[in-house]
């Protein structure tokens, strides 16, 4: 039996404030195993099913991370299309990720094919699969900030060309390609923020009581 007190509640709270999506790394090295124990982590979630959908690629070859970095390039640019005026000019000024810099890459795939956990969960709602995989991520967010560690979520990229790239079996359904390495700053709000493209809103403007 495990009991959690207040301090590890507010430990927690501060976790989740302090937790940003990473754009802007340092270069130093990774800690040694850092990656694995995060999957271990990650392995720990809930999955529809128990179906644990998940997949891990880690990124490590040369000419692999270079042309997910071209992928990128040629999608932000496309994205980037799709503004005009003011809003186009604050979208080039973003930087959306920092896959040039972060000493970790990790792409996150969701298994559609595998029979694991027998479709309980699944008939209706098929998508439950991928939505296990992204629970998984979060709590590897999470892990990985407890460390000191950042991670940026990077979808600025073809699904299609992802595959290709790493080369991973068919059933495989792209995820998210994640950056991870020690951030330049740490802060407790959203970078989007900070350069004015949104601003994060409270809880009240997303429930409704029926
Ligand atoms: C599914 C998904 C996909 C993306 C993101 C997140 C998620 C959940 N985010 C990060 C996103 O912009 C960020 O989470 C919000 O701006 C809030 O900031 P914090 O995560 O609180 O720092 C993100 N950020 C970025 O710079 N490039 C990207 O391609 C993406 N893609």
């Amino acid at each position: 039996m495990v009991e959690f007190d207040d301090s590890f509640r507010q430990h927690l709270r501060e976790l989740l404030v302090w937790r940003r999506d990473v754009r802007r790394f340092r270069t130093d090295p990774l800690p040694a195993g850092l990656i694995d124990r995060l999957i271990e982590t990650a392995c720990l979630s809930p999955s529809v099913g128990l179906s644990q959908p998940w997949r891990f690629v880690i990124v490590d070859d040369v000419a692999r991370r270079r042309a997910v970095i071209d992928d990128f390039t040629a999608c932000n640019a496309e994205a980037l299309n799709c503004y005009s005026g003011e809003r186009a000019a604050r979208y080039a000024a973003l930087k959306l990720s920092g896959l040039e810099q972060a000493p970790g890459h990790l792409a996150v795939f969701a298994d559609k094919a595998s029979d694991v956990g027998h479709g309980l969960g699944r008939a209706t709602m098929p998508e439950t699969t991928e939505y296990s995989v992204v629970a998984a991520i979060t709590a590897m967010w999470l892990a990985a900030r407890a460390e000191g560690i950042g991670i940026g979520w990077v979808s600025i990229l073809n699904p299609d060309r992802i595959h290709a790239i790493l080369d991973v079996p068919h059933g495989w359904k792209f995820i998210a390609y994640l950056c991870i390495g020690y951030p330049e700053v740490e802060c407790d709000q959203p970078e989007l923020e900070q350069a004015k493209w949104e601003h994060r809103r409270g809880a009240e403007e997303f429930t409704l009581r029926r």
